[in-house]
């Protein structure tokens, strides 16, 4: 049995994680975190992680990123291991849970859902083949209208894959209505688009001469990353100190 605490309980993808556990015969919710304690949970809430004085095995976190360096704090002091999806952090912060990753496990994903952690594979053999023949490279991505973070985690996490396997010899443009050029091509043009109750799209255009290819994921509900945290949770949960990454929960490594 996995005991998890929940940080950011209260938020969206905290009720959701709450609903899917339940069902969960392997894992449990012992406590959550949140600093708005509005919802009755089957578990106790606390508004301020200094005062949790529960027992768990790992702690899964969808907050804010101001929550961050708080919450990293905790998790070195008790030795406790951290399923960090939360999007937005600034470079600062992303240091932070670098250097912590010497003292516990940190599991740090932009996103929890299979379909696009596979994309996050395909973007680089795509990438590879088309940029020499010369093709350009745009993402655009759709989320709700509640999101606080532009462009998504995701979106930079491709941008970064695509990168990485290009030897990280291309920029990032995020608003092209600043200068009157034309886009270099070594460039990623991101583009982001916010909505309604859209769950999360995202497009990664390959556009050549006389030919375009697009890969794309549409995520149709947020189970799908309630799922993946989960999972990642359990595996998380049996690891010491080390950054992991969704790769290594599909892999078992
Ligand atoms: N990695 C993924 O797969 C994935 C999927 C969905 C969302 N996200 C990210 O997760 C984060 C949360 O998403 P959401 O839709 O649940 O947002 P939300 O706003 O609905 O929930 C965030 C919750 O965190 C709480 N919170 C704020 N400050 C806190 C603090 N200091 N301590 C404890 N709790 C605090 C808020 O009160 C709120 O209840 C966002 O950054 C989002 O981009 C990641
Ligand atoms: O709903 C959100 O917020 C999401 N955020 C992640 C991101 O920024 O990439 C993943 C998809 C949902």
């Amino acid at each position: 049995m996995t005991r998890i605490i929940m940080h950011g309980c209260n938020g969206k993808m905290g009720q959701v994680i709450s609903k899917i556990v339940e069902e969960d015969n392997d894992a449990s919710i012992v406590a959550g975190i949140d600093i708005s304690d509005h919802i009755d949970n089957p578990y106790p809430v606390f508004t301020d992680i200094n005062t949790l004085d529960v027992e768990g095995d790992v702690i899964i976190d969808f907050s804010t990123a101001k929550a961050v360096p708080s919450l990293i704090d905790y998790a070195k002091s008790r030795k406790i291991p951290v399923v960090l999806c939360t999007t937005g952090l600034n470079d600062e912060q992303i240091n932070l849970v670098n250097e912590a990753s010497k003292e516990i496990a940190i599991l740090l994903s932009a996103n929890m859902s299979l379909g696009v952690n596979l994309i996050l594979n395909l973007v680089k053999k795509a990438a590879q083949t088309l940029t020499s023949a010369n093709f350009d490279i745009e993402i655009i991505e759709k989320h709700h209208n509640q999101k606080i973070d532009a462009p998504s985690g995701t979106a930079l996490a491709i941008a970064d894959s695509i990168n990485a396997s290009l030897n990280n010899e291309y920029s990032y443009t995020y608003d092209r209505s600043k200068e009157r050029v034309k886009r270099d091509s070594k460039e990623i043009g991101i583009h982001a688009v916010r909505g309604g109750t859209i769950v999360g799209e995202h497009s990664i255009i390959f556009a050549g001469k006389d030919e375009i290819v697009e890969l794309n994921h549409s995520a149709l509900s947020k189970d799908i990353f309630a799922v993946g945290a989960v999972n990642a949770a359990k595996f998380l949960s049996q690891k010491s100190e080390g950054m992991y990454d969704m790769q290594n929960v599909i892999e078992g490594n």
